[in-house]
């Protein structure tokens, strides 16, 4: 029997989202604060979707832990393994530059945060078993304990059957070199069962500055990925299966406010669609049509749409 549909392992942290966009950060005044991190981002979207989540991470002692783990409890994920820190560690915090639609940046604090000092003796053989799939953000792995954490909950879910899948969220803060993302992403790629990530993050995991679909899936499959799901931006994302077949996901129009959260969204929509049985075709739909709803939305947490919303305007756009 198991209990959650998902649980996400990694950081849960604090978005602080320019309130004055179409303009440089030295100009913004005013932040809304919201959750962010985005295995929370993702973890978030896939309970406002219906599914039943967990997450496994460390928080702060302190108003922004609290503020994290009340906001995800909220939105029915338990947090009963979000493992609050009593080192004194802070919380990351992403501050959201807007300069127009298509060019936003996030300027990161995250020297000594709390995610990173998550334990491997705090992650719950017990908990785990309790899940359909485990996602793993790849920016878990940045650093010790966090990565011996992560690699551990990643074996536990290959011993108890529950699936894997591996968002490669490729941040470039923490991790020191491209050799050593490259080790770490190869280790946990090849024993997942789901990969998805960018073009870009897939060429991480290769150590290649210019990869391509075929070859990253030529590779991958001849270790454990059952699917492969590789996104190119508004050009659209393709999934490919074991079995040798590709599918296409378009990107659906939007009027788009920023473009981060795309991803998280992504994922959360198009692993609900797989846990209730949809084809892959339409797997990529939902996940587009999501991620083309939150691009519209100014946070990328609070924003996650509903079924109703993602499906109406699948309809909407479906000539
Ligand atoms: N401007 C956009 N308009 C509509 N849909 C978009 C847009 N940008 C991205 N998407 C959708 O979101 C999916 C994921 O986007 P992308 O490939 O940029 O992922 P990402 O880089 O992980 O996102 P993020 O910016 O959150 O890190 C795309 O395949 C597409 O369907
Ligand atoms: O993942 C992060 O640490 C920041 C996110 O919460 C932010 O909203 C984002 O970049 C989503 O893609």
């Amino acid at each position: 029997m198991t209990t959650y549909d998902l649980i996400a392992v990694g950081r849960a942290c604090i978005d602080l989202n320019a309130v004055e966009y179409n303009r440089p950060m030295e100009e913004t005044e005013t932040f809304s604060k919201y959750v962010g991190g985005s295995p929370a981002n993702i973890a978030i979207g896939a309970s406002k979707l219906g599914l039943s989540c967990g997450f496994i991470g460390k928080i702060p002692d302190d108003q922004h832990g609290r503020f994290i783990s009340n906001y995800m409890s909220e939105v029915g994920i338990d947090t009963s393994n979000l493992v609050v820190d009593t080192e004194g560690h802070k919380a990351g915090l992403a501050f959201t530059e807007i300069l127009s639609p298509s060019e936003c940046s996030i300027l990161m604090y995250r020297d000594d945060v709390a995610d990173l000092y998550l334990e491997p003796n705090e992650v719950s053989e017990g908990y785990i078993k309790q899940a359909k799939m485990l996602v793993v953000s790849g920016t878990g792995l940045a650093q010790s304990p966090s990565r011996e954490a992560v690699l551990k909950s990643v074996a536990l879910a290959r011993k108890n059957n529950v699936k894997v899948v591996f968002e490669l969220d490729y941040r470039p803060y923490t991790w020191k070199n491209a050799e050593e993302v490259s080790v770490y992403y190869s280790i946990v790629a090849e024993q997942s069962d789901v990969v998805i990530g960018t073009r870009d993050e897939f060429n991480m995991l290769e150590n290649v500055v210019e990869g391509n679909n075929d070859k990253t899936v030529a590779y991958l499959f001849q270790h454990e990925p059952e699917l492969i799901v590789i996104k190119h931006g508004v050009e659209g994302s393709y999934a490919y299966t074991k079995e040798g077949d590709t599918f296409r996901g378009k990107a659906y129009k939007s009027n788009v406010l920023k473009t981060f959260g795309a991803g998280d969204s992504y994922a959360a929509a198009f692993l609900y669609a797989l846990t209730k049985g949809k084809t892959i075709q339409e797997a990529l739909q939902y996940g587009s049509a999501s991620a083309a709803i939150v691009v519209s939305k100014h946070s990328s947490s609070e924003a996650m749409p509903t079924v109703e919303q993602i499906e109406a305007l699948m309809e909407e756009q479906s000539n």
